[in-house]
C-alpha cells in the first residue's frame, strides 16, 4: 500500500459561465480517516473532486496530495484511488477481465485482481458479464477499480448511490477498514445522514463555498440532528 498522503486544497474556484459552481474553498482530509465531502445537489461537489484530480482546470487555488497536484504524482494511479462514476466497463465483459484490462492500461500487476475482487466481496460474481449487474455490485467494482494500485488515498463521489441498506452498511466498514489501515479516505455525499456513522470529519458545502469544517462530534453540536445542524450553518453562512 502507498502511504496515506494528507489532501490540502486551498483557495480553490471555478466558474462555468455566470455560474459560480465553486468559490475559494479550502479543507483538509487527513490520513487514517474518513473525511465525508457534504452538500445539497449543486452544490459543488463534484467539481471540487474532479479539479481534486486534474480532470478541471480551477480558476484559482491548488488541491495536493502531501504537497503535490494530482497530475504531478509520479504515480498516481497508485498513489490515489477515484470513483467519480460507476464503472464503464462493456456489458460483454466480465467484472474479472474488466479489472484484467485496468491493470494491464495502468501498469499494475495482474496478481492485484484477485486481491480487490476478494477485498470488494465480488468474489462470486468476478466471471459474470457485468450487464447483469446490479447498482451494488457496479459500485463495487468500481471500487475494486480504484484499489487496483493498492492507492493510500481514496477519493469517493457519492459512492452509496443507488445501494440498499445492506449494501450502505457494507460499504461503511469497507471505508473504516480503508482509513484503520492508514489510508486517506474522502467521500462526498448529498445524504446527510448516510454518513452519520461513517465519517471522522466533515467538510459542509453549500452554494460552492465551505459552510463548514470540523470534526462530526463538533458538527452535531449544533442542532439535535445532522439536518437540524446543517441547516442551522447554511442559514448562518447566507445571513453571515
Ligand atoms: N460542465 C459544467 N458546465 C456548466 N455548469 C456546470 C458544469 N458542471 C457543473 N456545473 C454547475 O456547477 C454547479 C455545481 O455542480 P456540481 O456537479 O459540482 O455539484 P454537486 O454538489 O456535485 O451536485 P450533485 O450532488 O447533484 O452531484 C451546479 O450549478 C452545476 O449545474
Amino acid at each position: 500500500m502507498s502511504q496515506g498522503l494528507p489532501i490540502r486544497v486551498s483557495g480553490l474556484s471555478k466558474a462555468f459561465g455566470p455560474v459560480r459552481a465553486v468559490q475559494d474553498v479550502t479543507f483538509t482530509a487527513a490520513a487514517g480517516r474518513v473525511t465525508g465531502f457534504v452538500g445539497p445537489n449543486g452544490a459543488g461537489k463534484s467539481t471540487t473532486l474532479r479539479m481534486l484530480l486534474g480532470l478541471i482546470r480551477p480558476d484559482a487555488g491548488s488541491a495536493l496530495f502531501g504537497g503535490t497536484p494530482y497530475r504531478e504524482l509520479p504515480a498516481p494511479t497508485g498513489t490515489v484511488g477515484a470513483v467519480l462514476d460507476l464503472a464503464a466497463a462493456h456489458p460483454a465483459t466480465s467484472a474479472r477481465a474488466q479489472l484484467r484490462t485496468v491493470c494491464d492500461l495502468s501498469g499494475h500487476d495482474r496478481s492485484r485482481v484477485d486481491a480487490v475482487i476478494e477485498t470488494v466481496e465480488l468474489t462470486g460474481y468476478a466471471d459474470r458479464k457485468v450487464r447483469g449487474f446490479s447498482t451494488g455490485m457496479r459500485q463495487r467494482l468500481a471500487l475494486a477499480t480504484a484499489l487496483l494500485g493498492d492507492p493510500g488515498v481514496l477519493v469517493l463521489d457519492e459512492p452509496s448511490n443507488g445501494l440498499d441498506p445492506a449494501g450502505i452498511v457494507w460499504l461503511r466498514t469497507f471505508l473504516r477498514s480503508l482509513a484503520d489501515e492508514g489510508r486517506t479516505v474522502l467521500i462526498s455525499s448529498h445524504v446527510l445522514t448516510e454518513l452519520q456513522y461513517s465519517v471522522d470529519d466533515l467538510v459542509l458545502i453549500d452554494h460552492g463555498r465551505i459552510a463548514w469544517s470540523g470534526g462530526l462530534a463538533d458538527f452535531t453540536g449544533h442542532g439535535a440532528t445532522l439536518e437540524q445542524a446543517f441547516l442551522t450553518l447554511t442559514a448562518n453562512e447566507v445571513t453571515a
